[in-house]
């Protein structure tokens, strides 16, 4: 699903307009019909409802809302901003309620707000592209104060601004939860912004799709349907070459369990032959614990002093719980220099590299780099948003031709076509010690079976985080571990197979 900015949304919108053969009326209608069918789920039975509404068309929605939550037999507390000019749909709700549920208030007003309210948060949606006026912080405090059971915002916590970086002390209405309309607005997406609302749901209002293709943009948020168009079809006549052979490289003494997750991982992944390069130290624990995998073993005991050579290996992941020993990173440094294949790389592989001077020369064109916050700071340095964060990768991304992948709630894949692709599925249960060597090993394994650098990433992180999805259907999201993410990763196919 393409994620477009403020400015496409309202052409897309008029396009659909004029598609469809509809007014903009009858357009909000849907939406409020939308909106009311989710928010009544929303709404502890008793709680007082109070409803914000701006003078625009997210205020229209406000209205809207509340005219179908009465017709439900709900009663609401309408609280409209006093203005001149509203937009012609706002001003056709107003008129649909009747003069004495409207609550007209300025910014500078003392609100009576019931406590343990439910918060209905329609002030301000796409129409802003500039902050709000430091006035506003006065009403935010005051809806924050009354101490609402929940805020739901419409389409954006209102102030918020979907396409620029966010400031601090920007003023915005903090919510709970926020229904968007059609696709995710790009700003909801940054780890930065989720103090503004803690989820967003998207809520399909039937914007036309033939037109969708009009919309240019370098950003896409993946889905269920998206990752099925690549999925590959398996022949009948496959045998274990088809799926072909991983290498993992990497541990050191106290940290063979990574590797172990990460061959874990790509078995269960689907490779045809999975082995693995770690020191002696390694050989044992792996052969005990994944019997299906092969071992090979450095001469040294305690840390990879020698790294191999990988040619007969379709993929190949290097740098889980490898340590940092100076005869280590000196022989990765020699050994990364002179491969040409693509190369999964994490942790201890990416901490080496950021030692070095312009290390993304070093990298094999269309290697994949998976680091996480820390990690990518040392690569990259700082920087001042996150924003500013995915313009420095995507840069590098297509100067260099690599895939990185930044992790986070909303993990973003960005391309070496200045592409980002962020993922819809995971949840918190997986940030655990060794959920990043089970990435690298499925991401290894989908290039073993002849997906690009970008399909095995974009496929990689969306099946880790589905598995991690299924597994907390069956394991509290506190006691998740790493492994059970390999367990759940057939559940995901099965899933991916399924057409509900
Ligand atoms: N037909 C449509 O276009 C649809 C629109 N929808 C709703 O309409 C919203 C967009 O409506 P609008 O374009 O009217 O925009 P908004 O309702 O988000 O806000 C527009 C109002 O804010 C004022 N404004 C802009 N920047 C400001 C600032 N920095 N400080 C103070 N005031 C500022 C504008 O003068 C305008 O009066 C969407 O977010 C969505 O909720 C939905 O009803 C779906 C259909
Ligand atoms: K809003």
């Amino acid at each position: 699903m393409k994620i477009i900015n403020s400015k496409q949304i309202k052409e897309w919108d008029q396009l659909t307009i004029k598609h469809q053969n509809i007014s903009s009326w009858d357009l909000m209608e849907r939406a409020v019909l939308k909106l009311t069918e989710n928010i009544v789920n929303d709404i502890p039975s008793k709680a007082p409802i109070i409803i914000f509404c701006g003078k625009g068309n997210n205020g229209g929605d406000g209205l809207g809302v509340a005219r179908e939550l009465e017709k439900l037999g709900y009663k609401t507390l309408i609280y409209i901003l006093k203005s001149e000019n509203y937009s012609e749909d706002n001003l056709k709700n107003q008129q649909l309620l009747s003069s004495n549920e409207l609550h007209f208030f300025n910014l500078n007003e003392e609100l009576q707000l019931p406590e343990n309210s439910v918060i209905i948060d329609a002030i301000f949606g796409i129409g802003i592209n500039q902050p709000l006026d430091d006035d506003w912080n006065s009403i935010f405090n005051q809806i924050e104060k009354s101490n609402p059971t929940q805020i739901i915002s419409i389409d954006l916590p209102s102030g918020f601004i979907a396409d620029l970086p966010m400031q601090k002390y920007f003023p915005c209405c903090k919510s709970n939860k926020t229904y968007t309309f059609q696709v995710p607005k790009l700003g909801l997406l940054f780890p930065e912004n989720q103090i503004y609302t803690d989820e967003f749901i998207l809520l399909d209002i039937g914007l036309e799709q033939n037109v969708s293709n009009e919309f240019e943009t370098d950003y896409y948020f993946i889905q269920k349907n998206d990752i099925q168009k690549f999925l590959k079809k398996i022949s009948k006549f496959s045998h274990k070459g088809t799926f072909g052979h991983t290498l993992i490289i990497g541990g050191s003494l106290g940290k063979i369990g990574s590797i172990v997750l990460t061959a874990k991982a790509a078995l269960k992944t689907g490779s045809g032959l999975v082995t693995t390069y770690t020191p002696q130290c390694g050989l044992n624990i792996l052969q005990t614990n994944l019997i299906e995998s092969m071992s090979l073993v450095d001469d040294s005991e305690k840390q990879i002093e020698y790294f191999p050579e990988i040619k007969i290996y379709q993929g190949v992941a290097v740098g889980m719980g490898m340590g940092q020993h100076p005869t280590t990173d000196a022989n990765f440094i020699n050994w990364i220099k002179n491969q040409k294949q693509p190369l999964v790389i994490d942790a201890d592989a990416l901490n080496c590299l950021a030692k070095q001077k312009d290390c993304f020369t070093l990298i094999p064109q269309d290697s994949v780099l998976t680091p996480h916050p820390k990690e990518l700071q040392r690569l990259i340095g700082e920087w001042e948003n996150d924003f500013e964060k995915l313009e420095k990768v995507k840069k590098l991304a297509v100067f260099h031709q690599l895939t990185f992948i930044i992790k986070g709630f909303y993990t973003a894949v960005i391309t070496s076509d200045g592409k980002t692709y962020f993922n819809s599925t995971g949840n918190w249960g997986m940030a655990t010690a060794g959920s990043g060597d089970t990435l690298s090993g499925i991401i290894a394994s989908l290039i073993g079976q002849g997906y690009n650098s970008s399909e095995a990433s974009i496929l990689g992180v969306y099946l880790h985080g589905l598995a991690g999805d299924f597994a907390v259907k069956k394991i509290h999201p506190h006691s998740l571990i790493a492994s059970n993410i390999s367990d759940f990763i057939s559940e995901a196919y099965f899933y991916l197979d399924s057409n509900f």
